[in-house]
């Protein structure tokens, strides 16, 4: 999610973005060398577990374009054995010929299109897959110079880009099979026709070779466009409605606009620039079908032409007017997969800044959770520490201090969400950075100050993917204290939450993020100021159950400002801003 800006009235809409673009990586323009290189290492790589479909697509694609192919020359016979020799057999065998090749391209089309549909299908899941495992796996650190929605553009956009290369792969195949069949074919017709057709060479090798420039560029910038939009829709959608109240929800309906006429504008430049390079392309090809009719025209007259042959000619040359026509979509195709592939490839080069270790360990059952001269820096600043703390199994820890004081920071880094700058975090004696990650979650759960909640249902929210039974849903909300007033909701458990959870209250939000940790049977339980927003009285009974959860082998850390808190705990620690933090409080004095 990125912070709204009110956009400016040209150049990139807003000051993140600004900054977004100085990333070589998503600088809009031709892509460079290196990036791509990159992009076709990850098209070729993508295509490989699928080459046999592909495979099969070409060879599909070969046989329907070569039984296209024999139709002229089928009615060239028709014409010149059968109609002017008055040969009705003759004439009945190049129909049939002619009626057998329909045949055969019905069956290489039918084989052609289902096996590129089939490879297109299986590379894009393949890699948005990739792509959506990758990005799963990241954290926020990591995350944060990145738009959710450039992001979801990447996963959706781009791959299905890439889906339709795959897709028009097979091709230049049927390309290769029109312009190796048709030369030779009409060099057996007439020299000069032959002629007039390698006249056209030159100009499609120039067409195609100067498009393809201009387009790439205004395909890179088209991209980038997208997912600037994207991000100012997903943000627009996200953060609206809580702006509004403050008249906020302006700056973000303006940058979307900008960003949704940049989309416009640059649509335009692509589309102007596909449309010269379409127009013109078969132009030539169609030029040369006149002087061929001319030229060839004149052959019939001398006797060295047949009139089939003319027919002939001109049949081939409209299939080589259409190949033109299909070699500059492929080529468009091929500019935008490589955009889309760079995109793609830069975000699957997003390296977490919490890496899980190859040779990670599990952590033990039970153990201290420890922090050791612990300290932590954001944007080159010291946030927190440095910190020694400890708490046992059956331990009930308060931790307090003001705003910005960094308990939140504390928190992330017992759980692994963020790692320390110096010193360690440990749990039983083992470092969390040498533990595997999924076991680091699997001991210690983490309950944020603003729990995130999936649209879906109450039940699907706590579940989260996970096998658990209502009765044990059931058992984690009464400890949460929120079973009672779910029941009262008419569809109870099965209460569509909406959008980001609008449907619940602040407190019961906390309180289902307080039962889905509690589904995790952690033996360490972190909680970030997760009763601010009850009244003291539901405080109160969740203290109370919690203690009983813990039932003195489970640990529980609990970050706040509350006194009902504090009083409950078994100890209480008060965090200090570092000296060179200066936090509100600290600076006033
Ligand atoms: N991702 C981040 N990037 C930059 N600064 C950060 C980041 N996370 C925390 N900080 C800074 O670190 C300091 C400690 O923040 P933290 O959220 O840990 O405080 P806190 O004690 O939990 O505050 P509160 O009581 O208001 O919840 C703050 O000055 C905050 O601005």
């Amino acid at each position: 999610m990125t912070t709204p800006q009110p956009a400016p009235a040209a150049g990139p809409p807003d000051g993140l973005t600004a900054e977004r673009l100085a990333d070589e990586d998503l600088a809009p323009g031709a892509l460079s060398a290196e990036r791509r290189r990159r992009a076709r290492a990850l098209l070729r790589g993508s295509l490989r577990p699928h080459r046999a479909t592909v495979a099969a697509a070409m060879a599909a694609a070969a046989i329907r374009q070569l039984a296209l192919l024999a139709v002229p020359w089928c009615v060239q016979q028709a014409l010149d054995q059968g109609l002017q020799k008055h040969d009705g057999r003759a004439l009945a065998v190049w129909a049939a010929a002619t009626g057998a090749a329909a045949l055969v391209q019905f069956a290489g089309l039918y084989g052609w299109q289902y096996w590129a549909g089939y490879a297109d299908a299986k590379v894009g899941a393949d890699l948005r897959g990739r792509l959506l495992r990758h990005l799963s796996g990241l954290d926020r650190a990591a995350l944060a110079a990145r738009g959710h929605g450039d992001l979801a553009m990447r996963a959706t956009r781009d791959t299905d880009l890439v889906r339709e290369w795959v897709h028009g792969l097979a091709v230049w195949v049927v390309l290769g099979t029109t312009f190796l069949t048709v030369l030779p074919a009409i060099g057996a017709l007439s020299g000069r026709l032959l002629l007039v057709t390698l006249a056209t060479l030159p100009f499609l090798v120039w067409v195609n070779l100067s498009y393809p420039r201009r387009f790439a560029v205004a395909s890179a910038e088209l991209a980038t466009a997208h997912g600037r939009r994207a991000d100012a829709v997903a943000d627009l959608l996200q953060l609206g409605t809580g702006l509004r109240g403050t008249g906020g929800h302006r700056p973000l309906v303006d940058r979307h606009h900008a960003a949704s006429a940049e989309v416009t504008g640059r649509t335009v430049t692509a589309a102007r620039i596909e449309a010269g390079w379409a127009a013109v392309a078969p132009l030539v090809p169609r030029l040369a079908v006149a002087a061929g009719v001319g030229l060839g025209g004149l052959a019939v007259l001398d006797g060295q032409l047949t009139v089939g042959g003319l027919v002939a000619f001109t049949s081939w040359m409209a299939i080589v007017t259409l190949a033109t026509r299909v070699l500059v979509d492929r080529l468009l195709e091929r500019g935008q997969a490589d955009v889309a592939a760079a995109r793609i490839d830069e975000a699957l080069s997003i390296l977490p800044t919490v890496a899980d270790p190859a040779d990670g360990v599990a952590l033990p059952a039970s153990g201290v959770l420890s922090f050791a001269a612990v300290t932590a820096a954001r944007d080159g600043r010291t946030v927190l520490g440095p910190v020694e703390l400890a708490a046992a199994p059956g331990e009930f820890l308060a931790v307090h201090g003001a705003t910005g004081a960094g308990k939140s920071t504390l928190l992330r880094l017992g759980v692994r969400l963020d790692d320390p700058d110096t010193g360690a975090v440990r749990y039983g004696g083992t470092d969390l950075r040498a533990a595997r990650l999924d076991s680091v979650r699997e001991r210690i759960a983490h309950v944020a100050q603003r729990p995130v909640l999936l649209s879906g249902t109450v039940a699907d929210n706590l579940r989260l993917g996970r096998e658990l039974s209502d009765a044990e849903l059931e058992r984690a909300c009464r400890t949460a204290g929120l079973h009672e007033q779910l029941l009262a909701m008419p569809d109870g458990y099965a209460t569509e939450l909406g959008e980001s959870g609008t449907a619940l209250s602040g407190g019961q939000v906390q309180r289902l993020a307080l039962a889905r940790a509690l589904l995790g049977d952690p033996a360490v339980l972190l909680l970030d100021d997760a009763t601010s927003a009850l009244d003291t009285g539901t405080e109160a009974v969740i203290l109370e159950r919690l203690r009983a959860w813990s039932a003195g082998r489970r640990t529980l850390v609990f970050a706040t400002h509350r006194t009902a808190v504090l009083e409950a705990a078994d100890r209480t620690v008060e965090l200090t801003a570092p000296a060179d933090s200066a936090p509100l409080e600290a600076s006033r004095g």
